[in-house]
């Protein structure tokens, strides 16, 4: 039985093997070789035939000794030009054949110039076309000199005599040339009556014009005393009235200046109005600057040529200039982000106790006095919770040594929750990072309203807390890419997961972020529930959002393995390499929603107690979470998972290399804290919501925000009460290998549409489940079941993990036969 699954597999695969001539053959060497080939080719052609025209009589005898050395052909390309010139004009279409070297020619041309190939085909097409027609017409006109047309155009035209004539004959061939001229060249009759009518217009509206000229040029030149009457009875032909116009304005322009201005402001008028043809009437006067407004119109047209050739650059332009971009946010477009009054404040001020500062300092040095470490210089900085006191040593003292005593300064501070970190990184200072006495709360309140969270600009911006300088901790999810949080019990694991959700819930859009939460104690995440149509995901048909029982959590991941899959398919079809390049073109409508493109929001998968699921179901929840770990991140898919139990068995080494960003709260042993961190520190944390933090480089110490279970439920009542989508977001359907159907599927049991992907699987050749998808429009679930009552059927093979399945129909017939066979058992 088989799992279904989506494939990943693209018919791109296949040319990664193709052998390396044909590599080669892309190059623009080859084309620049072969194009050139071509372009001399048929200049060869062309000598050939021409000097054939003049000497085919005497070389007909020495065709058939080509091999004969000693016989000598009269044409300039020898017997290879005689040859060729007798197979193509006397044996084939005559002097048609000359649009043959003409077609090798362009085809040099495209090839040398990478021009597009679908207008060299329909050219070829119409070529051969006119070849046959030149042909038959010439041997129907001249049928005594068989070299006009051919051996070719005289046959066809004999037997087509026979059968209709020759009058019918004449009646086809014209036929023919109409039906070319109307498809070729889309010559219709009324177009051309309006063409005559047109120019008819053109004609009267030059007359008018001349005349219009002719009298104000005798305005100008004729002296107020002479009559009009005698150049008006002269009739003049166009051309010779131009030059008198030329002629007499410039050399009689001075006396009326003011009816020169005249003219030239009635020239102008007719300019505008007049067609082209009237053009080289007034060239000669208008001034250079109207003569560049001319040629400008012209590349206008040009360039509106130029930008048809981008069409769907243009469209997806057209379609943001008329509908804007791509809103995700549309559908839930007065949805209102949840307000700071939700969450609790606090008195945060953090008060400094000068004297405890004063003892720990003092304690600090003597302690390192005991040592023979003496200090030169001391600074304090004041935390919510701890206070960093950075110590320079006097010169010549080994960091090493000021290190390897960090429990026995622990010990005369007399403190829980002392670190050392010798050196701070980038600093060149110790620090030791004591308790405060009295620590402040760091509310979410605080750190959501902070200027640094609200105007970040990442893509899933997470405040985590406080810096031990009091500053606002936020962090991308995004770049994590995952993030593994682990502590014992009780020491604010469950408030920092809130606070990790409760910081995207504030930043992020329904339509922008999906959350899958799987939360094997049933009672920390149950407040989610009530943003299931907004924020969550989850499988078709299962009633519950989150995730409580550990099959389904197998199914979930296995069920995000596809989507992740599905959507590598989109990227790659895209051509884009992450979900956010993928959104932006999505947005800018450059991405046809028909081909199964659609705005992808990020999913975030968080696994509380990740030990619970690892006991009970081990590999099976282990694989599917490396798997995304390791790939998911280009697609929006980010984890979260937290765990009581940081051992080695439950944070595998797989899973580790693949979660670099890490939050250890507070663990019993320096054992935990080296499996989470890679590093000790973990077990000196003080718990409440102290934690340290690496991304895979540095250690931070922060203290996490907190926000409690009443705040939380505020924040989802708010946004539960809102207008939400029909369903929460669906996650492809997943099918476990015993849940699978049988394959023994009953041929009248079969989909309406077997036949059809049957069809589409065997032309294809490429047996996947998102294929039928696509071309048949069909959902996750029938796609599926139609792919396993292909394989029950013997049409695709057995399911092969990520690759699609085997295709094992080869071509139509074969599927007839198959179809056929079946019907006939
Ligand atoms: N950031 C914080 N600031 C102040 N107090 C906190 C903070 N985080 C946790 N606490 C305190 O610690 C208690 C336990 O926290 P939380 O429930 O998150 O622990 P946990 O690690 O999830 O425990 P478990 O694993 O048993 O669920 C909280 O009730 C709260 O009083």
């Amino acid at each position: 039985m088989a799992k279904r699954r989506t494939s990943t597999k693209t018919p791109l695969n296949s040319s990664d093997k193709k052998p390396s001539i044909f590599a080669y053959l892309k190059t623009r060497q080859a084309k620049t070789i072969l194009g050139s080939f071509l372009i001399l080719f048929s200049a060869f052609l062309c000598i050939a035939f021409i000097s054939f025209f003049f000497n085919w009589q005497e070389d007909q005898s020495i065709l058939t000794e080509f091999a004969d050395k000693t016989v000598r052909s009269k044409n300039l390309l020898g017997k290879i030009g005689a040859n060729l010139s007798h197979f193509f004009i006397y044996t084939g279409v005559g002097i048609a054949a000359f649009i043959l070297a003409y077609q090798i020619l362009l085809t040099g041309w495209y090839i040398l110039f990478k021009k597009k190939f679908s207008s060299l085909i329909i050219s070829w097409n119409w070529s051969l076309l006119a070849m046959i027609w030149i042909s038959i017409s010439l041997g129907f006109v001249y049928n005594k000199y068989a070299l006009l047309s051919g051996v070719v155009g005289f046959e066809i035209n004999e037997f087509l005599q026979a059968f209709i004539g020759k009058t019918g004959l004449v009646i086809l061939l014209t036929f023919f040339l109409i039906a070319y001229l109307v498809l070729r060249y889309k010559v219709t009759f009324d177009k051309h009556i309006e063409t005559l009518k047109i120019k008819r217009e053109e004609r009267e509206a030059r007359k008018a014009e001349e005349q219009v000229l002719s009298k104000t040029a005798q305005e100008i030149v004729t002296p107020p005393d002479k009559t009009t009457e005698k150049i008006e009875t002269v009739p003049l032909k166009t051309d010779q009235k131009e030059k008198s116009v030329v002629e007499l304005s410039l050399e009689k322009q001075q006396p009326t200046i003011s009816k020169y201005s005249d003219v030239t402001a009635k020239k102008e008028e007719i300019s505008l109005n007049v067609d082209k043809t009237s053009g080289p009437v007034l060239k000669t006067e208008i001034p250079k600057e109207e003569e560049q407004e001319v040629e400008m119109e012209v590349e206008i047209d040009v360039a509106i040529g130029r930008e048809e050739e981008h069409s769907t650059e243009n469209l997806s332009n057209q379609l943001v200039k008329d509908f804007g971009e791509f809103d995700p946010t549309l559908e839930l477009g007065n949805f209102k982000f949840p307000t700071f009054n939700l969450l609790k404040q606090y008195n945060e001020s953090i008060s400094i106790d000068p004297e405890e500062l004063e003892a720990n300092k003092d304690r600090i040095v003597e302690t390192l006095k005991n040592y023979k470490i003496g200090i030169a210089e001391i600074k304090a900085t004041v935390g919510p919770t701890i206070t960093l006191y950075e110590i320079v040593p006097e010169a010549g003292i080994r960091i090493s040594k000021i290190k390897n005593l960090e429990d026995d300064i622990a010990l005369s501070l007399s403190a829980l929750g002392i670190r050392i970190i010798a050196p701070i990184p980038g600093k060149g200072t110790i620090g030791i990072e004591v308790p405060n006495k009295k620590s402040t709360i760091v509310s979410m309140h605080s750190v959501i309203s902070s200027k640094k969270f609200q105007e970040s600009t990442m893509e899933l911006p997470i405040a985590l807390g406080k810096t031990i300088s009091n500053e606002t901790f936020v962090v991308d999810l995004a770049k994590m890419p995952h993030l593994l949080m682990a502590g014992a019990t009780g020491q604010g694991k469950s408030v920092g997961l809130n606070a990790v959700l409760t910081s995207l819930l504030y930043k992020k859009h329904p339509a922008e972020v999906k959350f899958i939460l799987v939360d094997p104690k049933k009672v920390e995440l149950t407040l989610f529930n009530k943003i299931e149509r907004h924020y969550l995901a989850k499988l078709p048909d299962v009633e519950e959002a989150i995730i409580t029982d550990t099959t389904k959590v197998v199914h979930t991941l296995n069920s995000l393995c596809i989507e992740m899959d599905n959507r590598y398919d989109l990227l790659k079809a895209a051509m884009v390499r992450n979900i956010k390049e993928y959104n932006v073109k999505f947005k800018q409508r450059k991405l046809n929603p028909n081909e199964g493109h659609q705005f992808l929001p990020y999913i975030v998968l968080v696994i509380d107690e990740f030990a619970d699921l690892i006991m009970t179901a081990g590999k099976e929840v282990e694989t599917p979470i490396a798997r995304l770990a390791q790939l998911a991140r280009a697609i929006g898919i980010h984890l979260i998972v937290a765990t009581q139990r940081p051992s080695v068995n439950v944070i595998t080494g797989i899973i580790k290399a693949n979660f670099p960003a890490r939050i250890a709260f507070r663990v019993t042993s320096k054992i935990d804290s080296r499996t989470i961190l890679d590093a000790g520190g973990a077990d000196q944390l003080i718990g409440r919501g102290d934690l340290l933090y690496t991304a895979g480089n540095n250690l931070s110490r922060i203290q996490c925000a907190f926000v409690d279970t009443p705040e939380v439920e505020k924040i989802t009542d708010f946004i539960g009460s809102q207008k939400a989508y029909a369903e929460a977001y669906q996650l492809p359907e997943y099918v476990d290998d015993e849940s699978g159907t049988s394959l023994d599927i009953d041929i009248s049991d079969r989909d309406k549409l077997f036949k059809d992907a049957a069809e589409i699987i065997v032309t294809a050749q490429q047996g996947s489940a998102s294929l039928l998808q696509r071309k048949l429009k069909l959902g996750y679930n029938r796609a599926g079941r139609l792919i396993d009552q292909l394989e029950a059927a013997g049409i695709v093979g057995g399911f092969e993990g990520s690759k699609a399945r085997q295709v094992l129909v080869p071509d139509f017939i074969a599927l007839e036969q198959l179809l056929e066979n079946e019907k006939n058992q």
